[in-house]
């Protein structure tokens, strides 16, 4: 049987590689008719690409029909404010060479185009320009999808300068929302000065050119945003496949390092009393700033794990590093008064974290990885945005969807690091953890995460929503080869 064969296109950084790869994983298990390719761009010190890569590789039981492929790396400068576009934008000569030699090479399978990140879609050309079908597979959610949208809509339509939306008060009327968005939630980067703005729209402008984008979603969770998506005539077809994330296999759980010892402290823990606190593959606090979390925690009086590291100055490629000793930034005895209640670690293994019974809440940052594995777990989150689109995920979590308790909604860290950050309180920290976690106002927002934990379920199972959305994605797949 000829195959039909998709290439991959991840940008650098777990966050966008893993659900990418998962999602490759899944549809190969979907349809044997399928092959796939991942082309991964990695600089040579991402250890936790490199890790991933290695896990998912051996992990994996379809080896015959999937390939990993390292791209070469490309020195650029990394003083550059757009290192990192260009950065992936220096990959378009190997792209295209792989893309070639596979036209050039007839194998048994048959290219049936290419699927872009995001921050990928320059590479539409390359599809173009051998006639392939592009897709994207969009890893944050269907709402951050249409807000992109309505932002190439103000200012390539409407000639809208968007930098007047800085610290505005204003409220938007955005199509993928039931209700209306603060300007203040607004990705800092679209509305600060500077190149960039430009950049990243043009990135999400491209995307209107592909043939279809599968957003890591599923319908019950953002059906008004993914209608709404749908009805939009230049918007291309919409597949919600999600939750798609890093499986939680008792091989990753074993292999990562510190592990075992966290998981004989939560097995110690009672049930739901334990709140976790991680902010995403790339972010840590300054000393200030974790002051005055940990005094949150010890004031909440609520038992704890928190994943604290390094911060990790200028640079959007930069990537935090661990601590040696944690006295360096804590409070001082911190450590000491809060053991046996609480438990302070480095890089977290965070899906199996999450799947622990004694976890009951999670202060997050709101990157939409870490939004679905909330969800997937059933675990609340009380909403700590830092930067891209997360404050956009926190306003959507608490008040579109009434699934999140609020730390902060609108704060957001200077990614430049030029200014020191706003530093929140420990006494929002400590009131939000404590809605969260044991209020009774909080059991509404418990309750629903817990309903939406079986949704995700549900749309991934046979006949599911997303289920449903994968095999119309194939047949589109195949059905646009032939
Ligand atoms: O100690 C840690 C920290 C993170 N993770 C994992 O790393 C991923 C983090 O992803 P995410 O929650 O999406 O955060 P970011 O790493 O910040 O992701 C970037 O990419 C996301 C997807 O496009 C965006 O939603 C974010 O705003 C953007 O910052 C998740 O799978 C976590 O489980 C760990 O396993 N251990």
């Amino acid at each position: 049987m000829q195959k039909t064969e998709l290439i991959f296109i991840a940008s650098p950084g777990l966050s966008h590689l893993v659900s990418t790869a998962e999602t490759a994983k899944l549809l190969l298990q979907r349809d044997e008719r399928l092959s796939i390719t991942v082309l991964i761009m990695k600089r040579p010190n991402e250890n936790l690409t490199e890790y991933y890569t290695q896990k998912f590789w051996s992990n994996s039981n379809i080896n015959s029909r999937l390939k990993l492929i390292n791209l070469p790396y490309q020195e650029n400068s990394p003083v550059s404010t757009n290192y990192l576009f260009d950065f992936i934008d220096n990959q378009k000569d190997p792209i295209r060479e792989i893309v070639s030699n596979f036209l050039k090479n007839p194998s048994e399978s048959k290219l049936g185009g290419l699927v872009l990140d995001m921050f990928c879609t320059k590479f539409i050309e390359i599809a173009n320009e051998f006639n392939l079908p592009s897709y994207v597979f969009f890893t944050s959610g269907a709402c951050a999808l249409g807000l992109f949208f309505h932002l190439v809509e103000l200012k390539y339509e409407q000639n809208q300068d968007l930098h007047m939306y800085k610290n505005s008060d204003v409220e938007l009327s955005i199509p993928c929302f039931s209700v209306p968005v603060p300007a203040k939630v607004l990705p800092a980067v679209f509305v600060e000065e500077g190149p960039m703005s430009s950049i990243f729209l043009n990135y999400f402008k491209r995307i209107l050119e592909t043939n279809g984008i599968m957003v890591n979603t599923f319908h019950e969770l953002e059906h008004f945003a993914i209608e709404s998506l749908s009805n939009q005539n230049k918007c291309p077809k919409v597949y919600p496949v999600g939750p798609i994330m890093s499986s939680s296999s008792d091989d990753e759980q074993s292999t990562h390092q510190g592990y075992d010892e966290i998981k004989k402290w939560l097995d110690e823990q009672p049930e739901s009393s334990v709140i976790f606190l991680c902010f995403g593959s790339r972010e840590s606090f300054e000393e200030a700033q974790v002051k005055e979390i940990a005094s949150a925690l010890e004031k909440s009086g609520q038992r704890f794990l928190w994943s604290l590291r390094k911060p990790w100055g200028k640079g959007m490629m930069q990537i935090p590093t661990e601590y040696e000793d944690f006295h360096e930034v804590l409070p001082e005895e911190f450590l000491e008064r809060t053991e046996g209640t609480g438990k302070v670690i480095g890089w977290a293994p965070q899906v199996a974290v999450l799947s622990h019974p004694a976890i009951g809440g999670f202060v997050s940052h709101c990157g939409w990885n870490s939004t679905l594995e909330s969800v997937w777990f059933g675990v609340p989150i009380a909403t700590f945005p830092l930067y891209a689109e997360q404050q956009l995920n926190a306003f959507e979590l608490v008040k579109e969807l009434g699934m999140a308790e609020e730390i902060r909604i609108d704060f957001k860290k200077d990614m430049r690091g030029e200014k020191p950050s706003e530093i929140v309180g420990s006494e929002e920290i400590e009131a939000a953890i404590r809605r969260l976690m044991v209020d009774e106002g909080g059991h509404r927002v418990r309750n629903k995460v817990k309903e939406m934990k079986e949704k995700s379920r549900m749309a991934l199972m046979e006949g599911g929503s997303s289920y449903n959305a994968q095999s119309v994605f194939i047949e589109d797949v195949i059905m646009n080869v032939s």
